[in-house]
């Protein structure tokens, strides 16, 4: 969310932010609505002054029984009159706020200006894009062989988009959590396990609600919902509290099953374990001190931590600097980090890395005091440390061996037994 001062002394500036990020927000209606309140607001505002006179002047008005009377007439009319205004009042600034909620950030100049992901730039490369002389599989082929997964009975309890992660690939997903925990942690990230349900303030705060509403599981006659990402449940951890400098940059890595609708991709990515309802991911959460240069700081810091998990997982990958159009509503920068999969020739998504400064911060009314006292909206990233069962379609495929088996990288045997590879039993 921007704040309202500044939409209405910098117009052109929002404007350019809407069509940057393919936004539909009309920003001359919005400020036509700010006028109605404010206008609206003088004349409460006015006619509770009269109020406040005029209850004075009754109390002077002594034995006048006349004035009295008249004064008392005069009164109820204004009575009357704010009873009719007020709740026009109070229904148009709710319009104004969520409206406000559905104003976009302003991208960094440093974003590329695109449309849609294939304008995104990609900014470097790691790993060497392994040759395979024998039949290359694709990850669910491979999961099968291996009796890794169960489609046809997690479709029966669970319907479509759905997964049982059975022996070594259950064993393997475990493994994966807890290394990104471990290796983030160790960076002096606090580790928190948090609450998969949230109540709508927390959607609000991280921007996935207005807009995102459909993409979320709501619990029948609870106040709660099923989050997509721990992000959700972080960000509404700190609403309404006032940090001081010192306690900043506060550094999480968050776990929480995670869980999406994935409204508007039907038939896309039905294949295997890329995109499901379920999934679990170890976040990384940064709340710093409002400074555009401490942001991109630990923007840069966060999506390194990511490569490095990577680059242990041996997995080739690329890094993109999403253009305005895909980045979404509240974000300043970001960045995906794209693995290699083989059998697709292609990069594909399995993190990305966002700050917004303080859009989400004013959206859940984050604040700290700074060296000078003075009190200010915190500035708010995150960065996915590992998602699985994504991560395991480009471990799986790069680690494939000839005789069917998958190798796994030295950085994950510690959390397996020491176990080399992946068989078939
Ligand atoms: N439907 C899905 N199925 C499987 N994995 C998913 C799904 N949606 C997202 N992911 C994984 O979760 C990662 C982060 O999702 S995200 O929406 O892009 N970003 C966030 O959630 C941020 N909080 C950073 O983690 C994705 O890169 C992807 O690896």
């Amino acid at each position: 969310m921007l704040d309202l001062g500044f939409i209405r002394n910098h117009p052109e500036l929002v404007k350019e932010a809407v069509r940057l990020k393919q936004s539909d927000f009309d920003v001359d209606q919005f400020l036509a609505l700010d006028r109605q309140v404010l206008e609206l607001q003088h004349q409460v505002e006015t006619l509770r002054a009269e109020q406040n006179q005029l209850s004075k002047r009754i109390g002077q008005a002594g034995k006048d029984k006349e004035l009295r009377e008249s004064l008392i007439a005069e009164g109820k009319q204004l009575a009357a009159r704010l009873k009719e205004l007020e709740p026009q009042l109070e229904a148009l600034t709710e319009q104004r706020q969520q409206l406000l909620y559905l104003v976009p950030q302003i991208p960094d100049p440093s974003a590329p200006v695109g449309t849609s992901e294939e304008d995104n730039v990609p900014v470097r490369y790691w790993g060497e894009k392994p040759q395979f002389d024998f039949p290359l599989l694709d990850h669910y082929t491979l999961m099968q062989k291996l009796d890794l997964v169960d489609m046809e009975r997690a479709a029966k309890i669970a319907g479509s988009r759905s997964y049982v992660l059975k022996g070594d690939a259950a064993r393997l997903e475990m493994a994966l959590l807890h290394f990104a925990f471990d290796r983030i942690a160790a960076k002096g990230f606090t580790p928190l396990i948090v609450p998969a349900m949230a109540r709508e303030f927390c959607f609000i705060g991280n921007g996935q609600f207005p807009r995102g509403r459909d993409q979320v599981y709501a619990l029948e006659g609870e106040d709660t919902f099923l989050v997509g990402t721990a992000e959700v449940s972080i960000t509404g951890m700190f609403k309404d509290e006032i940090l001081s400098y010192e306690e900043l940059p506060l550094t999480f890595v968050g776990f929480c099953p995670c869980f999406r609708k994935e409204a508007g991709t039907y038939g896309k990515d039905t294949r295997g374990v890329f995109r499901v309802h379920q999934f679990n991911k170890v976040e990384q959460y940064v709340i710093c001190e409002a400074s555009h240069e401490e942001s991109v700081r630990w923007h840069e810091q966060l999506i390194r931590n990511a490569e490095e998990l990577v680059q242990a997982l041996e997995i080739p990958y690329r890094v993109v600097n999403v253009c305005t159009g895909d980045m979404g509503d509240g974000k300043v920068g970001m960045y995906d980090l794209e693995c290699w999969v083989p059998s697709e020739g292609r990069y594909r998504e399995t993190h990305s890395c966002s700050y917004f400064h303080d859009w989400q911060a004013r959206r859940v009314n984050i604040r700290y005091r700074d060296r000078d006292g003075k009190v200010k909206f915190v500035h708010t990233l995150n960065n996915t440390a590992l998602a699985s069962p994504r991560i395991l379609i480009p471990l799986l495929e790069n680690h494939q061996q000839p005789d069917g088996s998958v190798r796994i990288p030295a950085a994950l045997r510690p959390y397996l037994g020491g176990q080399e590879a992946l068989r078939a039993h």
